[in-house]
C-alpha cells in the first residue's frame, strides 16, 4: 500500500489524553487517508485512545453512528479486530501498521465516494475523539500551573460525543476560512462552528493558504500538533485572554500580511513567524497582568527578573510548542532564525513597551526612513503589525469590538478581585468598584489605540487602515456616549446622595481617579514618576523586617534581594541610591502640584512595575530607546496590609483553606493565581523551557537586546541567536538520548519573495488561484531534534533530567556538586534530579559582596551553595511590615492597613459607583444575536466572597503550596 505520510495527523501521545485530532489533506491527490494517533497496548489490546479514533474514523468515512451503547467497544477490540470493523464499516482496507509503544500508524486508500466526500478536496477533517472521561484534565506543559479544564466545545455532539467536525459545520468552516482575509472576521464565530477549535483550524488552513506547508516540507502532522499545543496553552478560563484572542490576533496579523507594503517583500520564513508570533504571543497567559505577577512574586517574575515576564514567557512557551511538536526538528535550517523572529515579535507585544515602539514608528514615519527590502526595517514593521493586531479590537466591527471590549474588562476585574482579596492595591483599571467598561475604554480608545493606530494608518495608506480608522473613531463614540450617560447618571445619583464625609481632598482624588488615561494603561515616556509607593523600609531595616515575600523562617538572613527596592524611597538609603537613580524619591508634594496625580493613578494599571537591577536599570531615563520600559517605573505600592504580623496565616487561609503551611524549605513552582480547581500533581513536560536553561540574554531589556533592540543583527544563518535555545530535549519524553550536536547548517538560498494575494480585495476564487506562494524547498532537512547545536555535548546524563523529576533540591551541597556557573551546564547530581518545576529561585542567586544586592549574577541553572539558599528570596510569604515604621517613611499620611488603591483612592469610597458589565462567559455569539443580547450574557454577578476565597491560588507561597497539596 502506497503511503502518503503526514497526509492526515492525529494525535497526542500520553495515555492520560484522551484525545485525538485528525487533519486530512490531500497533497498527493486524495489517494490516501492515514491516521495516526497515540496510543499504549495495554494487555495486548490498544488503549482506549486507538478505539477511540478508531470509532471517530468509522464514523468519518461511513457515517455510521458510535458503537457506544451497543454494547461492544473499540477498546475490546484487539488491532486486527479494529482494522477488520473499520474495513468492514468503511468499505476500504484498513492497514493498522507501524505499531510501537507509542504509535499506531492506520493508512488506508481514499478510493470510495464516501471518502471522497470528505477528502477529495484540499481540504482537512477534524476528529474530536475524546475520551468522555477526560472532560476536565489538566495540563502541564506550562509554567502558569493552572489545572486546565478542557474547553467546553461549542456544539453538543463535540463535547458529548466523538465527532467529525465536518458533519456538522463543514460548509461553515470553510465558509468562515474563506472569508478569513476581511477585517470583518469574527473570530467567536470561527471559534462556534469550528466546535471550539479555531485555532488550530485557522493556523493549519493559513498554512496550507501561504503554501507553507510545501515550502518547508513541514508534516502536516506535526503542524496540527504544534497549533493544538499552542491552543491547550491558552486558558479557557481566562475571559480574554484564551485561545480566541489568538485566532483573532493571528486572523488580524494575516489582514497585515496582505496589505501590499507588507506582503510585497515579506519572505516566507517571516510569514511563518509573524504566524506563530501572532497565535502563540500571549501563550499560558494566565490571565492576570505582569503587575500582579510581580507583586505576588510570582515565579515567572523571578525568573524573567520582572522585564517582560508574560511576553518573555509566551515566547519560551511558544519554543517549546515547537520543539515538542516537532516541527521545529523540521524546520532546519531556519529553525534558529525563526525562533530569534518569533521572540523579537512576542516581546515587542509588551504594552509597556508601547511608547518606545511608537516613538521610533513615528521616527521612521517622519523621515520616510523604512526600507521594506531591508529584513530589518520589515522585522520592526511586522512587530509594529503584531502590536497592532494586539490591540485591533477597537478597530473592528461594533459588535465584535465590543465583545472584546467586555471580554478585557472582566479579566481585569477578576484581576481586581483577587487584589482586593489578596490585600493587594486594587489596580486602578481592575477595580470595578470605581471604574467601567465605558471608562477603560475610553481611555484605551484615546490613549494607546488612536496613536497606534494613527501611525499605522500612516504607513498603509491602504483601505484597510481606513476602514479600521472609521471604526476606531466610530466605537470610540459610541464608547464616549456610554460613559458620558453613565457620568450623568452618576451626578444625579450624587446630587440626590449628601456626602458629608467625603473630604475636598478625597472628592478631589476622586475626580481624577475616575478619570481613565494613558497612564492607565502605559507609563509616561521619559517621566520619572514614582507611585505612592510600598510602605517598604529601607534596605537596612529591611534586614530586619520580613517583607512580604520573605518566607516567616528566612527573616533573619533575608538578603539584599533587588526586588521591591525600587519602592524604597530614594534618598533614604544611602547605600543603594546610586544602583537605584532611576527611582526618584516618594514626591506627593511634586506630584500634586505637578498635576501627575492622574498620570500616578493610572501608572499602576499598566502592568509595567518592574523592578530595576543594576544593569536593567540603567535603561531608564536615559535610553531613550526605552522611556517607557519598566525599569523607569516604580513597582506598585507595597501589598501594605499584607504586611502584618498575621499576613502569613491569613494569607495561607485565603489560599489553602485556613490551612496555615509550615514553612518549609521545599521550593515549589508557584502558582500564578488562583486556578478554577484545586491543585492536582500536574506533569511538566518539555515545554516548561524556562526551566531548562535561565540565562539573562532570555530577557528582552538586558544590556544587550535593549540596545540592538529592533535591529536584527543577530538574525543570520550564520550567527546564532543570542539567547540559548532551551536544553528541551532532556526533558521530552521522546528524547532520552544524549543531545547531539548540530551539523553546522550551509547558508541557504534566500527564499524567494512571496506572491501573495491582498485577500481582501481580491473575490475569493481570484484569491484561490493566485493563492499561495507554494514556496520553493530551500533546504535539507538534517537537525537533530530538540538539541541545541550550541549546547557542546557533556558527560552528564541529560537523560536523568527528567521533567517530572523531584521539584526538591538539597539545601547543603558540597562544592564539588556545584555547577561551574555554565549557562545550561548541568552538573551536579541535584541538577539531574532537578525538575521541569524546578523553582525559578535556582536561576539567579546575587552576589553577596554588593552591598545593595542589585548584581545578577546569571546564572547557573542550579545553584545549590548554602549561601545560595540563605540568600534566596522565596516565594511570596508575607513580611511583616511595622506600620508605624512604614507611615513615618512614607510622610507619615498612609497607613498600611489602609485598602488604597494604587491611584491614591481613598478606600473608604462612600459611595461605590454602579456597577457596570463587566464582560462575563466565554460565550459565543452567533452573528445573528445583537449586541444587547451578548452585553445581557456578559453580565456577571458578583461573585461569592467564599467562592473566590476558596478559588484564590494566588501568589500562593511555595511553602504553602507544599503543604496543600501533594505535587511529588
Ligand atoms: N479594548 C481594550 N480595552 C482595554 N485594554 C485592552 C483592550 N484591548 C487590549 N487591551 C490591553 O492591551 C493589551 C495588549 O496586550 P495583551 O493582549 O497581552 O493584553 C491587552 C490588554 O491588557
Ligand atoms: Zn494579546
Amino acid at each position: 500500500m502506497r503511503r502518503t505520510p503526514g497526509n492526515i495527523g492525529v494525535h497526542e501521545k500520553h495515555n492520560s489524553i484522551r484525545k485525538a485530532v485528525a487533519c486530512c489533506s490531500d497533497g498527493n491527490g486524495g489517494q490516501e487517508l492515514t491516521v495516526e494517533h497515540g496510543g499504549r497496548r495495554r494487555g495486548g489490546r490498544h488503549c482506549g485512545l486507538c478505539s477511540l479514533v478508531a470509532r471517530a474514523f468509522r464514523r468519518a468515512v461511513c457515517g455510521a453512528p458510535s458503537r457506544r451503547g451497543s454494547g461492544e467497544s473499540y477498546q475490546e477490540l484487539t488491532a486486527p479486530q479494529q482494522e477488520e470493523e473499520i474495513t468492514k464499516a468503511a468499505g476500504v482496507t484498513i492497514d493498522i501498521s507501524e505499531q510501537n509503544a507509542m504509535y499506531i500508524k492506520m493508512v488506508a486508500p481514499v478510493e470510495t465516494p464516501r471518502l471522497q466526500k470528505y477528502f477529495s478536496k484540499e481540504d482537512w477533517i477534524l476528529l474530536d475523539a475524546m475520551g468522555s472521561s477526560s472532560t476536565q484534565r489538566s495540563s502541564g506543559r506550562f509554567l502558569t500551573m493552572h489545572k486546565r479544564r478542557r474547553k467546553k466545545l461549542t456544539t453538543r455532539s463535540l463535547y458529548q460525543d466523538h465527532a467529525i467536525l465536518d458533519d456538522i459545520h463543514h460548509g461553515l468552516v470553510q465558509k468562515m476560512l474563506d472569508y478569513c482575509g476581511r477585517w470583518a472576521f469574527n473570530a467567536f464565530t470561527l471559534e462556534t462552528v469550528a466546535g471550539g477549535r479555531s485555532l488550530p483550524v485557522l493556523c493549519v488552513h493559513l498554512f496550507h493558504w501561504y503554501g507553507l506547508l510545501d515550502y518547508f516540507k513541514l508534516d502536516v502532522v506535526r503542524v496540527w500538533k504544534l497549533f493544538t499545543l499552542i491552543e491547550e496553552g491558552y486558558h479557557s478560563t481566562n475571559p480574554y485572554h484564551n485561545s480566541i484572542h489568538a485566532t483573532d490576533i493571528t486572523q488580524a496579523m494575516h489582514c497585515f500580511l496582505q496589505e501590499e507594503k507588507i506582503r510585497e517583500h515579506i519572505t516566507p520564513l517571516e510569514i511563518m513567524a509573524s504566524l506563530i508570533g501572532a497565535v502563540a504571543h500571549d501563550l499560558d497567559h494566565p490571565g492576570v497582568n505582569q503587575h500582579f505577577l510581580i507583586s505576588t512574586s510570582n515565579h515567572l517574575a523571578i525568573l524573567y527578573q520582572n522585564k517582560s515576564v508574560l511576553e518573555n514567557h509566551h515566547w519560551r512557551s511558544a519554543v517549546g510548542c515547537l520543539l515538542e511538536s516537532g516541527v521545529a526538528e523540521q524546520l532546519t535550517p531556519h529553525r534558529n532564525e525563526l525562533e530569534v523572529q518569533i521572540r523579537e515579535l512576542i516581546l515587542a507585544t509588551d504594552i509597556n513597551r508601547q511608547q518606545e515602539f511608537l516613538t521610533k514608528f513615528k521616527k521612521y514615519l517622519d523621515e520616510d526612513s523604512l526600507d521594506m527590502s531591508k529584513a530589518e526595517d520589515r522585522s520592526f514593521v511586522l512587530q509594529i503589525a503584531l502590536k497592532c493586531a494586539d490591540i485591533s479590537n477597537p478597530t473592528r466591527p461594533w459588535d465584535i469590538s465590543h465583545k472584546w471590549s467586555l471580554k478585557v474588562c472582566d479579566e481585569f476585574f477578576r484581576q481586581g478581585e483577587y487584589e482586593r482579596k489578596l490585600n493587594l492595591p486594587v489596580t486602578s483599571i481592575c477595580d470595578q468598584q470605581s471604574t467601567s467598561v465605558a471608562k477603560i475604554q475610553v481611555g484605551f480608545f484615546r490613549f494607546v489605540a488612536a496613536p497606534l493606530f494613527a501611525e499605522w494608518h500612516r504607513f498603509l495608506r491602504s483601505k484597510l487602515s481606513t476602514s479600521m480608522m472609521d471604526l476606531l473613531e466610530s466605537n470610540r463614540k459610541r464608547w464616549e456616549n456610554q460613559e458620558k450617560a453613565e457620568q450623568a447618571e452618576e451626578t444625579q445619583t450624587e446630587l440626590s446622595d449628601a456626602e458629608p464625609e467625603i473630604s475636598e481632598d478625597e472628592e478631589a482624588t476622586k475626580q481624577s481617579s475616575e478619570i481613565t488615561s494613558i497612564m492607565d494603561f502605559i507609563p509616561p515616556p521619559g517621566r520619572d514618576i514614582r507611585r505612592q509607593s510600598l510602605a517598604v523600609p529601607t534596605l537596612e531595616s529591611t534586614l530586619g523586617v520580613r517583607r512580604h515575600s520573605v518566607p516567616v523562617n528566612l527573616e533573619p538572613t533575608l538578603p539584599r534581594t533587588i526586588y521591591r527596592r525600587e519602592s524604597l524611597p530614594v534618598g533614604r538609603n544611602t547605600s543603594s541610591s546610586s544602583s537605584r537613580n532611576v527611582v526618584s524619591p516618594i514626591r506627593s508634594d511634586s506630584r500634586a502640584s505637578s498635576g501627575l496625580r492622574e498620570e500616578d493613578e493610572m501608572f499602576k494599571f499598566g502592568s509595567q512595575s518592574s523592578f530595576s537591577s543594576p544593569r536593567l536599570s540603567s535603561g531608564g531615563e536615559d535610553d531613550p530607546e526605552r522611556p517607557l520600559s519598566a525599569e523607569n517605573l516604580l513597582p506598585e505600592p507595597s501589598i501594605a496590609s499584607m504586611s502584618s504580623s498575621s499576613a502569613l496565616g491569613r494569607l495561607s487561609s485565603v489560599l489553602q483553606g485556613n490551612v496555615v503551611a509550615p514553612i518549609s524549605k521545599c521550593l515549589t513552582r508557584q502558582q500564578t493565581f488562583p486556578p478554577p480547581q484545586p491543585y492536582s500533581r500536574m506533569r511538566y513536560m518539555s515545554a516548561t523551557v524556562e526551566m531548562t536553561t535561565c540565562p539573562e540574554s532570555v530577557f528582552e531589556g538586558d544590556s544587550k537586546s535593549n540596545s540592538s533592540h529592533g535591529s536584527h543583527e543577530n538574525i543570520s544563518a550564520a550567527m546564532p541567536p543570542q539567547y540559548p535555545i532551551p536544553a528541551i530535549a532532556v526533558l521530552s519524553p521522546n528524547n532520552s538520548r544524549l543531545p547531539d550536536l548540530l551539523l553546522p547548517e550551509p547558508q541557504q538560498q534566500v527564499a524567494p519573495k512571496s506572491i501573495l494575494v491582498n485577500r481582501e480585495t481580491e473575490p475569493i476564487d481570484k484569491e484561490k488561484a493566485c493563492k499561495a506562494l507554494k514556496l520553493f524547498e530551500t533546504g535539507q532537512r538534517y537537525e537533530k531534534e530538540n538539541v541545541d547545536p550550541r549546547k557542546p555535548p557533556s558527560g552528564n546524563n541529560l537523560s536523568k533530567r527528567r521533567g517530572s523529576a523531584p521539584v526538591t533540591l538539597p539545601l547543603v551541597l558540597t562544592e564539588d556538586k556545584q555547577s561551574p556557573a555554565g549557562r545550561g551546564t548541568f552538573v551536579s547530581e541535584a541538577e539531574s534530579r532537578r525538575r521541569g518545576s524546578v523553582p525559578v529561585e535556582i536561576a539567579h542567586y546575587y552576589t553577596l559582596e554588593d552591598e545593595n544586592v542589585e548584581s545578577v549574577v546569571n546564572i547557573t541553572p542550579v545553584e545549590t551553595s548554602r549561601a545560595f539558599w540563605q540568600y534566596q528570596r522565596r516565594g511570596s510569604a508575607p513580611m511583616d511590615l511595622p506600620p508605624i515604621a512604614a507611615d513615618r517613611r512614607l510622610g507619615g499620611d498612609m497607613s498600611l492597613t489602609r485598602h488604597t488603591s494604587l491611584n491614591g483612592k481613598a478606600g473608604r469610597r462612600r459611595r461605590q459607583l454602579h456597577r457596570r458589565s463587566s464582560g462575563g462567559p466565554e460565550t459565543v455569539l452567533l452573528p445573528d444575536v445583537g449586541p444587547d443580547a451578548f452585553a445581557r450574557l456578559l453580565l456577571r454577578k458578583p461573585e461569592n466572597p467564599d467562592a473566590l476565597l476558596a478559588r484564590r491560588r494566588g501568589s500562593l507561597p511555595i511553602e504553602v503550596l507544599t503543604v496543600g497539596h501533594s505535587v511529588f
